[in-house]
């Protein structure tokens, strides 16, 4: 029978704004309807652009190689699976989730997908999920190590995020204090850091170690003592505050332009001091969530 007064479908929220996902060359983007967006190079699942507040939150150089050709200067680069030498493989889009007004975007490597060269460095049966998340006030990245053989394996990882900012000078690293670091550009010696408020005002390349992941490190601004980003992690306890300064951003032949140093501010969440051990069949997840401005 026809009814003249057909009650609607209960909604599920189709016609509602959704957030967006597009694939273009070797990228991913995401973006949401209130208008933050996310890219992410398949080269490495580096995330490349994060827009929060109408703004670019990440410093990518303008020489950085985008072509695979070498991990990329700026960002959020993954390292894994030890600290020295930048992850390199591409990493494959394993699959893609959308949940209320976030997106979550899910890049997976496993040693049957490495080069010959790598497995012959590396040669030890693992399964990396690398997950990037996106929401209206946070962006998020984690990591899950599965060890798939039948021997345990040890790994550092580090989320090497390169913040943008206006001026250097201008800001302050919170959330150190009295923690102890590896100062590099002393001959890695150890040392207390006594300052609340970190300035930054020559080459710095320090190791914080045994922090509370829950513990917000926070990038703020010195005029106004403002939190411009901060930086929760889970499991991750050392965090690494670089910045190459003068002469070593001259140096590096894909940063650019020389300045740019002044615009940038590397605070790194990982485990990078020791080394996580993962015993045969077990999982290992780790990660960071940056607020941005707050
Ligand atoms: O040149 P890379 O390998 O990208 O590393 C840049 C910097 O990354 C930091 O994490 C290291 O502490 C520095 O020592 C290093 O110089």
């Amino acid at each position: 029978m026809d009814r003249s007064k057909k009650p609607a479908a209960i909604g599920v929220g189709a016609s509602l704004p959704q957030p967006s996902i597009a694939i273009k060359d070797n990228t991913i983007s995401a973006s949401l309807p209130s208008g933050e967006s996310v890219t992410i190079h398949l080269y490495g699942a580096t995330v490349t652009s994060w827009k929060a507040n109408g703004q670019e939150q990440l410093f990518v150089s303008q020489k950085a190689h985008l072509d695979g050709s070498k991990p990329i200067r700026g960002g959020i680069p993954l390292v894994f699976p030890f600290l020295g030498k930048s992850s390199s493989e591409s990493a494959e889009t394993a699959g893609q989730e959308k949940a209320d007004l976030a997106v979550k975007l899910d890049f997976g490597l496993s040693h049957t997908m490495l080069t010959e060269e790598f497995r012959k460095a590396w040669p030890l049966e693992f399964g990396l999920v690398y997950s990037v998340t996106l929401t209206k006030d946070t962006l998020e990245t984690s990591l899950q190590v599965r060890n798939e053989g039948t021997q345990n394996f040890e790994f550092q990882v580090l989320m090497h995020t390169y913040f943008n900012i206006d001026n250097i000078s201008n800001v302050r690293v919170k959330g150190l204090d009295s923690k102890t670091y590896v100062d590099k550009t002393r001959n890695a010696t150890s040392h207390t850091e006594t300052s609340a408020a970190l300035a930054i005002t020559e080459e710095t390349d320090r190791v914080y170690k045994e922090l509370d992941p829950a513990v917000p490190v926070i990038i703020s601004s010195a005029d106004d003592d403002k939190p411009i980003f901060s930086l929760t992690r889970k499991a991750l306890t050392d965090v690494v505050v670089w910045n190459p300064w003068i002469e070593k951003a001259k140096g590096m032949a894909d940063f650019g332009p020389d300045e740019a140093y002044q615009n940038m501010l590397c605070v790194e969440a990982g485990a990078v001091s020791g080394w996580q051990t993962l015993e045969a069949g077990e999982a290992w997840e780790g990660g960071q969530i940056i607020k941005s401005r707050l």
